[in-house]
C-alpha cells in the first residue's frame, strides 16, 4: 500500500469533487496518512520559515533555553535535544512549540476551568539572530489555519456530512512545532535512531506536515492497518496531512488517528520538520458528538487497525474525561512532566498516576 496524494483544488472543483472524496475517505479510513498536493500556500511563506530553521537551531543553547518550555503554564517553547521520550526510548530531536498568540485568560478569572490555561502567549527569543522571525511563523501559522478549515471541510464532506459539520468544533489555539533532528553517532542501518517513537498525535483534529528538509532525508514513517511501517519520504510542492486523536473521537473510531514515527537512519545530517495541528475546542464533550456517532455507526466503514496501533493511549476516548480540554491538559502533563509539577501542582499527582 502507498500513501495517496490528494490534490486540493481539484477536491474542492465541482466537476472533480466526486472521485477526489472517494481517494480522502480510501486514505483517511484505509491508510491514515495522505500527501496534500495543489494546497495553495503562498510558496515565499513556506520558503521563508524552511530558510531560517538552520540558523534558529544553531543558536547558543543559553539563548534557545531563555525560551524554555518549563517556563510556561501553556506548554510553549523550547525543549532541547534529548528531552522528550516516547515509548520509553528517548528521542533524538530538540524543538520549539508555537502556536497563534492568545491571552492567559485562565490567569485573569480562576473561575473557568484549570484546562483554559494551556491557552496563552508565545515565548518569543530576544535575539535579532534570526531575522524576521516572529513574522516569518505568525505568517505560516495564520496560512495553516486557513488550509486547515479548507482542508477540515473537504474531508467531512468526503465522510458524506454536510462540509461545516465539525468547524464549530475548532479553535481557538492551533499550535505549531519546529523541529530539529540528528541521528546519534551510534545509529546503523539495523539499529537506526528514534527521531520520535511511535504515537499517534493528541493535539489536535488534523496535522499538516512539512518536511521542511531535502527530499533525500528520510526517516517519517506510517504505521498500516496490517502492521508494517511504511516510508513518507519528503515530496517538493506537498504537506503530509495526518489525523489526531480528536478525529478519531468524533468518527467514532472510523478514522484512527494515525500511528507514526521518525526513525533515523544512520549518517552526518540534520532533518527540520514542521508540524501544524489544527486546534479542538476545549470544551468539546463527548455528549456534544452523540449525533456524529450514529452517523459513523450507519455508515459500516472499515474500522480496521494494527495491534500495535491499538495500544496507544487514547484517554478522552476511555471516558475518563468530560472534556476534550481535560483530556489534553492530562495528556501535556504526563509528556512534560517538569511543567506540570510547576504549573498543575493541584493536580499533577492525579493524572500521573491513573493509567
Ligand atoms: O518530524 C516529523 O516528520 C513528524 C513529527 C511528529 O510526528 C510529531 O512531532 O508529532
Ligand atoms: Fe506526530
Amino acid at each position: 500500500m502507498s500513501v495517496p496524494t490528494i490534490d486540493l483544488r481539484k477536491a474542492e472543483e465541482p466537476s472533480s469533487r466526486g472521485q477526489s472524496q472517494e481517494d480522502i475517505r480510501h486514505a483517511l479510513i484505509d491508510v491514515g496518512f495522505l500527501y496534500l498536493s495543489n494546497h495553495g500556500i503562498d510558496e515565499a511563506i513556506i520558503q521563508d520559515l524552511v530558510n531560517i530553521l538552520p540558523d534558529l537551531f544553531a543558536l547558543p543553547e543559553n539563548v534557545k533555553e531563555s525560551v524554555a518550555l518549563v517556563q510556561s503554564p501553556h506548554f510553549l517553547g523550547y525543549s532541547k535535544f534529548g528531552a522528550e521520550i516516547t515509548a520509553r526510548v528517548q528521542d533524538q530531536r530538540e524543538q520549539f512549540e508555537l502556536a497563534n498568540d492568545l491571552p492567559d485568560k485562565r490567569s485573569l478569572n480562576p473561575a473557568l476551568p484549570l484546562y483554559t490555561r494551556l491557552q496563552g502567549p508565545n515565548q518569543w527569543l530576544q535575539t535579532d539572530a534570526v531575522p524576521r522571525f516572529r513574522e516569518i511563523v505568525e505568517s505560516y501559522i495564520t496560512a495553516l489555519q486557513d488550509l486547515a478549515l479548507r482542508f477540515l471541510r473537504v474531508a467531512t464532506e468526503a465522510l458524506d456530512l454536510p462540509p461545516d459539520s465539525l468547524v464549530g468544533f475548532t479553535g481557538p489555539q492551533d499550535r505549531l512545532k519546529l523541529v530539529h533532528y540528528r541521528p546519534s553517532p551510534d545509529a546503523t542501518f539495523d539499529a537506526q535512531s528514534q527521531g520520535v517513537g511511535p504515537h499517534k498525535d493528541s493535539s489536535g483534529w488534523m496535522t499538516f506536515l512539512l518536511q521542511a528538509s531535502d527530499p533525500t532525508i528520510k526517516g517519517l514513517q506510517v504505521l498500516s492497518k496490517d502492521g508494517a511501517w511504511l516510508d513518507v519520504p519528503p515530496v517538493p510542492g506537498t504537506l503530509v496531512v495526518n489525523m489526531g486523536q480528536a478525529f478519531e473521537v468524533v468518527t467514532n473510531g472510523v478514522c484512527k488517528a494515525t500511528t507514526h514515527r521518525v526513525l533515523l537512519p544512520p549518517g552526518d545530517y540534520d532533518r527540520y520538520s514542521v508540524p501544524f495541528f489544527q486546534g479542538v475546542k476545549p470544551d468539546l464533550t463527548k455528549q456534544d458528538l452523540k449525533t456524529l456517532w450514529e452517523h459513523f455507526d450507519n455508515k459500516r466503514w472499515n474500522t480496521r487497525e494494527s495491534e500495535e496501533g491499538q495500544r496507544i493511549d487514547s484517554p478522552f476516548l476511555r471516558a475518563k474525561y468530560d472534556t476534550w480540554g481535560e483530556a489534553q491538559l492530562r495528556t501535556k502533563i504526563r509528556s512534560h512532566r517538569d511543567v506540570g509539577k510547576r504549573h498543575y501542582a493541584q493536580v499533577f499527582e492525579k493524572y500521573i498516576s491513573d493509567d
